[in-house]
């Protein structure tokens, strides 16, 4: 039902139309209706009781990477001392923080450092990012690369979305602007590009090698594009993948950078799931980066990278904080200071957050009173998500018409579906894209809420759906598995 009315200014019509033809699955109709079906199971206050007529008594929200929502309890180290950061009289009685509550030495030394550092958390911090904090960032960057990192080239940001959007909007300067974004892809980066009137350059990644990445898909993606008129300036790599969880090879990071070499080409690297890898070891773009100048010098000086981090990933999960930062390599200082007042117009990011990051990047060390707890805490939440991706994943090799890769990294899985023509046709009919059709009816079902492959976009003629497996238990697991048998036995010939 429209709202417009005279009386306003604004309507559908009149408003920034890059903004209405913006699209972001995985917070679209299925979630809202998701929502929907959260509030009426919930119980009132005063207490009413919950509403019956749902055939289930949760709802399972496996749409977003979203940890603490589905149970993932936060990090001890790390609340014990933003609860000081919040509140610093808790230092006048030390002694009841350590006797009482079992704080451990290094939080109270870490919340003083910090305090130190910020003065408060409710004051705004230097654009940029607090300078002790990113200080650690270039240190955690230094001890994972065993290449040095630049503390003046570090920006914190409000998760790594923000970082995105900075740097997105300084690259595109104009409509034939185009970046090459991996499909599928998180759709934050088609989004953006559609706000700000720019083009996404798809490059497809194949799916029959466990989602590679594929340089002569990029290659071929970019002179079509070219020929088209595109100023293609950036390539987007997701690394792990999300949707599909899959890990670049140390030999694909490095094609990527000798591609990005020669075609003169921005190299943003979402390293979001850095942490987040089953199979293999992480190699970050900045090493590879950095590996390759000290083999070939000369050769990659050019090279501009951006990558990015977030406090919400990982084993840390506290997305809600909004933290992240960038690291900058190799761009022009000019440009530098662009996009450092780009984010100056935003004043800062949150410095809860930021503090997040430093203990994210500074974790309790082996001999620290709070490494114990910290490390059965993290240990813990990584093998209950590995536990649960390979229940998962198990549970989709015994579904019909389900062929799912196995999992490697991140938060999901991104099983393809066959559908049988029946349900095709009904999904017409009801004017759904037929992977969407699925997942309505699974929600509808289940109350487990996943997103079609049609929000993260995907070769013509497949389906597809994404789901987190971080929602705790596997008994939801046996709901998919129950629903999928229904559907396949009511659409089937
Ligand atoms: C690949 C990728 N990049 C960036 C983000 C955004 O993360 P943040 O919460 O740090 O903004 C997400 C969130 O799911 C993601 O999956």
């Amino acid at each position: 039902m429209s709202t417009s009315t005279p009386l306003r200014s604004l309507n559908i019509n009149n408003i920034n139309p890059h903004v209405r033809e913006a699209q972001y699955a995985v917070r679209g109709e299925l979630a809202t209706r998701a929502e929907s079906y959260r509030a009426k199971l919930k119980k009132g206050h005063p207490p009413t009781p919950p509403d019956e007529s749902l055939p289930f008594d949760t709802v399972i929200s496996a749409n977003i990477g979203n940890p603490q929502q589905l149970d993932q309890k936060p990090i001890t180290f790390f609340r014990q001392v933003l609860s000081i950061l919040e509140y610093p009289p808790l230092l006048e009685n030390e002694d009841v923080l350590l006797t009482s509550l079992g704080y451990k030495q290094d939080v109270i030394d870490r919340a003083r450092w910090l305090l130190s550092e910020v003065n408060s958390v409710g004051a705004y911090s230097q654009s940029q990012g607090v300078p002790g904090i990113r200080n650690s960032v270039a240190t955690y960057i230094e001890r994972r690369d065993g290449y040095p990192s630049d503390p003046g080239n570090v920006f914190l940001s409000a998760g790594a979305s923000s970082g995105v959007n900075t740097l997105m909007n300084v690259i595109c300067a104009k409509p034939e602007t185009g970046i090459l974004v991996p499909i599928p892809q998180y759709p934050l980066y088609t989004a953006t590009l559609a706000v700000l009137n720019a083009r996404c350059v798809p490059y497809y990644l194949d799916e029959s090698r466990a989602w590679g990445t594929d340089l002569s898909a990029i290659k071929s993606a970019y002179q079509k594009a070219k020929e088209e008129g595109t100023d293609v300036r950036a390539i987007v790599v997701i690394n792990p993948g999300n949707p599909t969880g899959a890990s670049l090879s140390p030999e694909d990071v490095r094609s990527v950078i000798e591609f990005a070499a020669e075609e003169k080409l921005v190299v943003l690297a979402d390293e979001v799931y850095q942490t987040n890898i089953f199979i293999g070891k992480f190699t970050s773009f900045k090493k590879g980066l950095r590996d390759l100048q000290k083999e070939q010098p000369k050769r990659f000086d050019n090279v501009e990278l951006a990558s990015l981090n977030s406090i919400s990933k990982g084993m840390v999960g506290e997305c809600g904080h909004r933290g992240g930062y960038f690291e900058l390599v190799g761009f022009d200082d000019e440009v530098q200071a662009q996009i450092y007042k780009f984010v100056s117009i935003m004043l800062c990011a949150p410095v809860v957050g930021q503090c997040l990051v430093e203990m994210q990047v500074n974790p309790p060390r082996e001999g620290d009173p709070s490494y114990p707890l910290y490390k059965q805490e993290w240990d813990g939440i990584a093998q209950g998500l590995q536990k649960r991706a390979t229940a998962l994943f198990e549970a989709f090799k015994d579904m019909e018409g389900v062929v799912c890769q196995e999992p490697q990294g991140s938060m999901y899985l991104y099983p393809t579906i066959t559908l049988p023509p029946r349900a095709l046709a009904q999904a017409e009919r009801d004017r759904r894209a037929p992977d969407a059709f699925y997942c309505f009816r699974l929600l509808d079902a289940t109350g487990v809420c996943v997103v079609p492959g049609s929000g993260f976009g995907q070769r013509e003629g497949t389906l597809h759906f994404r789901t987190t497996f971080l929602a705790p238990g596997t008994e939801w697991v046996g709901r998919i598995r129950a629903f999928h048998e229904g559907f396949m036995d009511e659409f089937r010939g």
